[in-house]
């Protein structure tokens, strides 16, 4: 569907908005006043500066940090995302970035880590069989699920994540910096991973520094700085464009420059008279 500015518009379900989310630390303001929606197959790219504030939004719907203010709406209800397991159970998945994997444990053990004691407990012939067969929907290059951690690359490490994050078939997944410290080939392999698991039909919330990979990847660019919101934006949008709105440039330079400009005019006329 195109909307009113010639964009595609979100056509799945809503499935996480979040209306005048705030979050102070004392006398920090982290977040203020924050509107978020993220839809059903809808890749949406949160980005900005350092301190703008990604981590935190990303802490409080993984339920590690409560919001100081506003309403967060999950599956079309109002929650409160008490703590991570609340946030898990509800169908929100965090991957954060130090991805939590045990070097040691083979990629079954990882996808299964925490989860023996749960209802799907399971024996080893049906985990492996389960482990394989996430990692066959994301048509993930794995080449045994039962060699340790330690010897996959840096792309393989973080597919085994978000297929553990998938186990408990969340709606929304959110990946932190999934790209991060990533050669070419495996950024591609992470990419491509990340569209499965959007055409799965799930809303994924990513957060990245790499404008590059957010634009080969998002559907909507949602910007913030210094805990606001700055924009939404979408792929086609210039570099410069984006840039602007995460580090405020526009607001400073340009305004600035449009202002000399018209000073110097109202000056020239005011030389004429
Ligand atoms: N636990 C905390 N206690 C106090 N202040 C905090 C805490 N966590 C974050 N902040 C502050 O909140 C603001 C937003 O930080 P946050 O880590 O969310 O930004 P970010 O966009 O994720 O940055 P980066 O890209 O550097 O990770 C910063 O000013 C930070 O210092």
């Amino acid at each position: 569907m195109i909307d009113a500015s010639g964009q595609r518009a979100p056509t799945g379900e809503l499935v996480l908005s979040l209306q005048g989310v705030s979050k102070h630390f004392g006398a920090v303001s982290a977040l203020t006043d924050i509107n978020l929606d993220v839809h059903a197959g809808e890749v949406v790219a949160l980005v900005g500066d350092n301190g703008a504030g990604k981590s935190t939004l990303v802490k409080i719907l993984a339920g590690v940090h409560q919001p100081s203010a506003g309403t967060i709406t999950f599956a079309g209800k109002p929650v409160t995302l008490s703590d991570p397991a609340t946030a898990l159970d509800l169908g929100i998945a965090t991957v954060f970035q130090d991805l939590a994997l045990c070097e040691n444990l083979d990629v079954v053990a990882n996808i299964f880590l925490g989860r023996e004691l749960s209802p799907l407990k399971l024996d080893e012939t049906a985990m492996e069989v389960r482990a394989w067969t996430l990692l066959n929907e994301l048509a993930a290059r794995i080449p045994s699920v039962r060699i340790p951690i330690a010897s996959l690359s840096g792309g393989q490490r973080q597919t085994v994540a978000i297929a553990r994050s998938l186990l408990l078939e969340p709606k929304l997944i959110m990946l932190d910096e999934p790209t991060a410290a990533l050669g070419v080939a495996q950024t591609a392999e992470v990419l491509n991973l990340i569209e499965r698991v959007r055409d799965k039909g799930l809303g994924v919330l990513m957060i990245s520094h790499n404008m590059e990979d957010v634009r080969a990847v998002a559907d909507r660019i949602v910007v913030l700085r210094l805990g606001r919101n700055n924009g939404i934006f979408y792929p086609d949008t210039s570099n410069q464009e984006l840039v602007s709105a995460i580090t405020g440039a526009t607001e400073n330079a340009v305004s600035r420059r449009a202002g000399r400009r018209q000073a110097q005019q109202e000056q020239r006329e005011g030389g004429q008279l």
